[in-house]
């Protein structure tokens, strides 16, 4: 691939990245992201970075299985992102954010999955054509080991799949779509949908 390729591959992910970490998805430098470069090849963010201040150099190069192409420390979290890559070769970009709604909701009763049923914005998640259906997102326990997370995840991709995403529960959400463009319109769909969620069992249960 040309170096001018990567390089604005590299400036739309920052400009993702900047779009949700200003709007406070990423507090205390929480998140991760990534994007395909080609069939072997994502970038994803480094390590502890703060998210709102994200510049191309902190973009790392590295193969789906794991070989790291330049220097560098990639996200915690990257054994889940290349996962993803290498488990549906159709995933363009992986999105994972920290919001309140993502956090609280995947562990209060300690849930399978969150049914979303009634909202029109059921619609920005792909396939998805009316309010008058029920999409679930499933939740897998966190855990500090990438290889238990990715297995957990492996074990339920044909339920997240349709969802194009996932809760970790207490942690945050995993977003993908085929391109950043579509995974960023997933993420905030989620996002919107959650803290709709969020809102109306606080509200139900204040009467
Ligand atoms: C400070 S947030 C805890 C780590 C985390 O969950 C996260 O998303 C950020 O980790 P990274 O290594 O990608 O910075
Ligand atoms: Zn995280």
């Amino acid at each position: 691939m040309e170096d001018a390729v990567i390089t604005a591959s590299a400036q739309a992910l920052c400009d993702t990245v900047r779009w949700f970490a200003s709007r406070g998805y990423c507090p205390a430098t929480g998140g991760n992201f990534s994007m395909r470069l080609d069939n072997e090849r994502v970038l994803i963010t480094a390590s502890g970075v703060d998210k709102t201040a994200l510049t191309p150099a902190d973009l790392l190069p590295m193969t789906i299985h794991g070989e790291l192409l330049t220097e560098g420390k990639p996200s915690a979290e990257t054994g889940l992102h290349l996962a993803l890559y290498r488990r549906d070769p159709d995933i363009g970009a992986v999105l994972h954010v920290h919001s309140v709604a993502n956090t609280l909701l995947s562990r209060i009763g300690n849930p399978q999955r969150l049914r979303f049923e009634g909202y029109e914005m059921q619609k920005s998640i792909a396939g998805n054509i009316t309010h008058e259906a029920a999409i679930d997102l499933p939740v897998l326990d966190n855990s500090q080991n990438m290889e238990t997370l990715s297995a957990a995840l492996e074990a339920r991709f044909d339920e997240a799949a349709p969802a194009f995403g996932f809760l970790v529960r207490s942690h945050g959400i995993y977003a993908w779509g085929a391109d950043l463009a579509s995974a960023r319109r997933h993420l905030e769909g989620w996002e919107f949908l959650l803290a709709c969620e969020l809102q109306r069992q606080q509200l139900e249960n204040r009467r």
